[in-house]
């Protein structure tokens, strides 16, 4: 798959010959340096932008077949632009990942609700849970988005830098939330982020971008064949195999 953007009588062509397969109950990470492409193939597979040519296939179906109602009751997402309704509660926030499933008046039924709860719990937002998004830290939004596409209850959930905001407890405490969910519901969780060593640690594979290519595969994998040293230049940071980890050189 090419991804990219089209303007009137252009395109920019970002990143090429993508390729590459995850099963359910996986947790991937994408990575890679800044502007890469990273955000935007995450919007590709979301269907927030259209591809450049290829495919995406969901359990063998083509993505260009499914209707939005599929989409969302399939793909959930959680992208970084800033929430246009700061004034709900949390709560409102989290049930309007229920919408795929309510029906017109926005009725949540005893399902719905259960799921909303079931959501607030995972990402421990009990005592958030009837504030307004305005009076929420970064952080707390940012769990409560995830707490949104949990509560979407989706096979694929994709987020874009779920943890940029987080500090470190709570970014290995969601990530491992995530680990958990994708691993116990079998859902497939992808998501970008600069928190290589974290991905490393524990993603069952990592998609890394390059300016002209790719590596996919097991984190364990990667690190056999070399792959983290080529990810920045190495006259600032190199690559310890040994520990999974980037050293700064002095
Ligand atoms: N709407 C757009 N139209 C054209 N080009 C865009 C658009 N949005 C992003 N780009 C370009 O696409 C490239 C990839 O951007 P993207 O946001 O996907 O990178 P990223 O890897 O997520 O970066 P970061 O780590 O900094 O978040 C960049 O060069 C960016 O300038």
């Amino acid at each position: 798959m090419n991804i990219g953007y089209r303007s009137k009588n252009d395109r920019t062509i970002i990143a090429t010959d993508l390729n590459f397969q995850l099963y359910q109950g996986e947790l991937a990470a994408i990575v890679g340096v800044n502007g890469i492409g990273k955000s935007t193939l995450l919007r590709t597979l979301g269907s927030v932008q259209s591809k450049l040519s290829g495919s995406i296939h969901i359990d063998g179906k083509d993505l260009k077949n499914y209707t939005p109602i599929d989409l969302a009751s399939t793909i959930s997402l959680v992208l970084t632009e800033p929430l246009a309704s700061k004034n709900l509660t949390v709560l409102e926030l989290i049930a309007l990942g229920r919408q795929p499933y309510t029906n017109w008046i926005g009725r949540l039924s005893t399902t719905d609700k259960n799921k909303v709860q079931e959501a607030i719990a995972m990402v421990d937002l009990e005592g958030l849970k009837n504030k307004k998004c305005y009076e929420l830290s970064d952080g707390q939004l940012q769990r409560v988005m995830i707490a949104r596409a949990l509560a979407q209850d989706t096979s694929i959930i994709l987020l874009d830098e779920p943890t940029s905001h987080l500090d470190l407890h709570h970014k290995v405490q969601i990530l491992k939330l995530l680990k958990q969910i994708a691993h116990e519901t079998h859902k497939t969780i992808l998501f970008t982020s600069h928190e290589i060593e974290m991905a490393i640690q524990l993603c069952d594979k990592i998609l890394i971008m390059y300016p002209e290519s790719h590596e996919f595969g097991e984190p364990c994998e990667l690190i056999r064949k070399q792959s983290f040293e080529r990810l920045f230049p190495t006259d600032a940071v190199t690559f310890d195999a040994k520990t999974g980890s980037f050293k700064i050189k002095k």
